[in-house]
């Protein structure tokens, strides 16, 4: 053990930073190991060796802010560095990479060493890639779940039933958990709902919800708000309950994928963790969808239907319209005004009405509260009569946001760029994918002005000049950015529908 001076340093990063002649001292170098001790509490870190001598004295290593939660230091104090020996884990992604199965005290110990900061970024990407080719089987997905429900809190509710949706995502503009949440509460349902941020789209739920609130709660404020107010809208990644899963989820962000094993875990563990009952899981099928057809979507349904009965929770999954994206908007700003519109009973598309009480329908169904086959029409009314709305505001204010807020308080970005039509015709392709790349160029989710709005849609007449769709951002290099894309990716195609004209002889009249 070598003592040294601890220095915080104020940046949300993870690690130990050492002068050369400390490092050399403890026996470490650049990207190696080492175990931090302040009195009784413990930190591994990764160690980072810099050459300035200035920047660092030596007798000083200077402590990031993940690595500091768990030391809190002040600053100053003697803390204790040794160098410890690659961690267990490496050889189980190893051995996942390699193709084999992964036993539970394994996948344990991937995911505690993941959630206590053991292993690196590129040994977690190395670990998500290995899930990603060669895939989880149930059992491996069962221990994946119960690792992450085990290494975080968990909710628990002296009534029930407590019942929750989730989305595996993957379509463009799918607000409708700011839709779902409120028409289960109004039925007199509990929803404790937590969200990731965006996975491989512009803008998670967790994202949406930020623009009204905050989302960042303990797992014992997630439960103590909804004992008050039925439910709330939170960020999974700041509750603590299933923590590995936000860890994962930022490397699979810039990868923008999201590995079928890790997706099911992922969702089920914060289903689990915060005691539910009853699930609704909606699955979107389409081209550019993370399901692109109907039977991989009864495939997908019937493993989650399996998770959850060796979890104990009774799952119903819902195949959904994923070719185009939903509604008439993507990013924050304009999908969260779209989805405010919507509870206040302005005028909105139809696809978001109809996926939104179609999916709640199943929830106040699957909780008794109305027959089989009436939980549409009953989810449509409590939208329709306010009751919803009633709801969404009590979520904002419990969360502490403005129950007040309106739909035009949230506004686009100040730059746009609107798309009109190069022809008259019918438009025949989105590109969700395209028109997420774009999205993001533009700025979304970060931005909450940026995102798309989608003059026509999907099968709808166009005339030429007509706009089809106009793109938003906060910055103007932001936009420009977004332009590039959209030159390039062309995400959606208008086309007569004209096939071919096949010409005759040409006609002459018989009068010459
Ligand atoms: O970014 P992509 O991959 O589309 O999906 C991520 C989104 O899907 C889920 O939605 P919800 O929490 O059920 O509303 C996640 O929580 C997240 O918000
Ligand atoms: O919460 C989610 C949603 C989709 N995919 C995941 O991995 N997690």
């Amino acid at each position: 053990m070598v003592r040294l001076s601890g220095k915080v340093i104020d940046i949300e990063y993870r690690g130990l930073l050492l002068n050369r002649d400390d490092a050399r001292t403890i026996g470490v170098l650049d990207g190696d190991r080492v175990e931090v001790v302040n009195e009784e509490k413990k930190a591994a870190a990764q160690a980072f060796v810099t050459t300035t001598a200035t920047m660092l004295p030596q007798g000083t290593a200077g402590v990031y802010q993940v690595t500091n939660r768990k030391l809190q230091l002040d600053g100053g104090e003697a803390i204790e560095v040794r160098a410890v020996g690659r961690p267990a884990s490496i050889d189980f992604i190893k051995k996942k990479m390699d193709g084999g199965k992964l036993s539970m005290e394994e996948t344990q110990s991937i995911v505690r060493e993941i959630v206590d900061n053991t292993l690196s970024p590129g040994e977690i990407s190395a670990y998500i890639v290995g899930t990603y080719i060669n895939g989880l089987d149930m059992d491996e997905i069962e221990y994946l779940t119960r690792s992450t429900v085990s290494t975080g809190e968990q909710l628990s509710f002296a009534s029930h039933p407590i019942v929750d949706k989730h989305s595996i995502g993957g379509v463009p503009g799918n607000k409708i958990t700011l839709l779902v949440v409120p028409i289960i509460m109004a039925a007199g349902l509990k929803c404790p709902k937590t969200s990731s941020r965006a996975i491989t789209g512009a803008g998670g739920t967790a994202d949406l919800m930020e623009a009204l609130a905050p989302v960042a709660f303990t797992a014992s404020e997630l439960q103590t708000m909804t004992e008050k107010a039925g439910g709330a809208i939170v960020w999974g990644g700041a509750t603590n309950i299933a923590p590995a899963d936000d860890k994962i989820i930022l490397y699979e962000y810039p990868l923008k994928i999201d590995p079928h094993g890790q997706m099911l875990a992922s969702v089920m563990a914060k289903k689990f963790a915060v005691g539910a009952d009853l699930v609704v899981i909606d699955i979107p099928v389409g081209r550019d969808a993370k399901v692109t057809s109907i039977e991989d979507g009864r495939k997908l349904a019937r493993d989650f239907m399996e998770l959850g009965d060796r979890l104990g929770m009774k799952v119903e999954c819902a195949l959904t319209y994923g070719e185009t994206p939903i509604g008439r908007s993507l990013g924050v700003n304009l999908e969260v005004a779209e989805a405010l519109t919507i509870l206040k009973g302005g005028t909105a598309p139809d696809s978001l009405i109809q996926k939104s009480a179609a999916i709640a329908g199943i929830a106040l169904e699957m909780a008794g509260k109305v027959q089989a086959g009436a939980g549409t029409e009953a989810a449509l009314s409590l939208l329709s009569s306010g009751k919803a709305d009633l709801m969404m505001q009590k979520i904002i204010e419990i969360q502490g946001g403005d129950p007040g807020v309106k739909p035009e308080d949230l506004p686009p970005g100040n730059h746009s760029f609107t798309v009109n039509a190069p022809e008259t015709g019918y438009v025949v392709e989105m590109n969700n994918r395209a028109l997420i790349t774009i999205a993001r160029a533009a700025g979304a989710p970060h931005d909450h002005g940026a995102g798309l709005s989608f003059h026509k849609k999907q099968g709808q007449h166009v005339k030429k000049g007509e706009p089809i769709f106009t793109i938003y951002a906060d910055r103007s290099w932001r936009l420009q950015k977004a332009l590039e894309e959209g030159r390039r990716l062309m995400p959606i195609a208008v086309e007569g529908m004209l096939i071919d004209r096949v010409p005759g002889n040409r006609w002459r009249s018989p009068m010459h």
